[in-house]
């Protein structure tokens, strides 16, 4: 019989705790980007620790709503570091004030209308909500996603069907894709001397726009992707958009640009997707493609806990075979259609720009 007072057996205790409890964690995160809680304490930069109470107060201006409540879901996400706790007279429930770290500024909309809440916000959808209980059927049976187990169809088809979540989709990718855009574009200079690029799956052609602004040698730059999800896509100088499907044809041009794209799929659907790209580049054309890059190795960190949730999330979402893949994987899958040329470039935590030359 172990000695349940032991520190081991109090400290294993605690953590399967918190782990069955970890729920709780996205969906305050989820809750306060609903009320919309870091714009109302950022007011333009200001950033004040503000109270529970007069947070609310700014959050739903009628009077109404629980600060008690509210300061509840403020106290765990401080614990994740979301925001900073000031409790200045050393305790005392109405105390207690709260302003952003440098993650809950993340979820400030910026000029532009653009943060990382509408990606919180397309995670935590009733549809992909409802898969999550059918995880262990990915184990069970990987031919169909929990995603489409519990909705009847595949996720990004299902998105077309309701215009709601196509768009919050395209704001969710644009919030994600700026500012890895900005970092990626003062690491990586791969795009010197392109002339024609392609962008396979550009969305709201962001990562487009941004290219083009920094390479003026770009003279033709064209946004693919589904038709539906480039009618709503607005039209940017410089930009053609060409609604189609990668897995049958894709544009001709000396560099592709390809960004969140080949993660979602399986092995064969990647070799499609990677022979196409091979077929319309011309010769000594690059392919670019940003992924997140797993590493070889299991540890507790952030970037390797961020890299492995998200791989579950693709389990989950679009293709139970679909995952986060290693460099050497990508390596791997590239030589089989191919490339005979691949480089690595860690320009950031998450994703990392892969380039595979013809
Ligand atoms: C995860 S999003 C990435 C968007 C954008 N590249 C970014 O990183 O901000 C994947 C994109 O692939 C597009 N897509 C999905 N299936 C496609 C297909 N068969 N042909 C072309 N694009 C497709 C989706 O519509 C979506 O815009």
């Amino acid at each position: 019989m172990e000695d349940e007072s032991s520190e081991n057996r109090k400290q294993a205790r605690l953590v399967i705790l918190e782990l069955a409890n970890m729920i709780s964690v996205p969906m305050a995160l989820n809750a306060v980007v609903r009320l919309n809680v870091a714009d109302a304490i950022w007011q333009g930069g200001a950033n004040n620790p503000l109270s529970a109470i007069e947070i609310l107060t700014r959050v739903l201006p009628d009077g109404n709503g629980d600060a008690e409540n509210l300061q509840r879901l403020l106290r765990l996400l401080a614990s994740y570091s979301v925001f900073n706790e000031h409790s200045p007279s050393g305790g005392g429930e109405r105390e207690r004030k709260y302003s952003l770290t440098d993650v809950g500024k993340t979820l400030v909309t910026d000029k532009e209308g653009l943060s990382f809440a509408p990606f919180v916000l397309q995670h935590h959808q009733d549809a992909l909500m409802k898969a999550w209980p059918l995880v262990h059927e990915a184990v069970v049976d990987p031919s169909k996603e929990p995603f489409e187990r519990a909705n009847g169809e595949p996720a990004y088809s299902y998105y077309l069907k309701q215009g709601n979540m196509n768009e919050l989709m395209v704001k969710a990718m644009s919030g994600v894709s700026v500012p890895f855009m900005r970092a990626m574009l003062q690491a990586y200079d791969g795009f010197r001397g392109v002339q024609r690029l392609v962008d396979v799956g550009g969305s709201g052609g962001d990562c487009l726009r941004m290219i083009l602004q920094k390479h003026p040698n770009i003279k033709e730059g064209i946004n693919f992707d589904l038709p539906e999800v480039l009618a709503k896509a607005p039209q940017i100088p410089g930009v053609t958009h060409v609604g189609g499907d990668m897995f049958k044809s894709i544009p001709q041009a000396d560099a592709i640009f390809m960004k969140w794209v080949l993660t979602t799929w399986t092995d064969d659907e990647i070799k499609t997707i990677m022979q196409n790209c091979y077929n319309s580049l011309s010769e000594g054309g690059k392919l670019i493609a940003c992924e997140p890059l797993l590493p070889e190795n299991s540890d507790n960190s952030h970037r390797t806990r961020a890299l492995l949730e998200g791989d579950i999330f693709v389990m989950t979402i679009y293709r139970a075979k679909g995952k986060h893949r290693t460099e050497e994987q990508f390596r791997k899958l590239a030589f089989s259609v191919g490339f005979p040329s691949f480089r690595a470039f860690h320009v950031d935590h998450f994703s990392t720009v892969l380039e595979f030359q013809k």
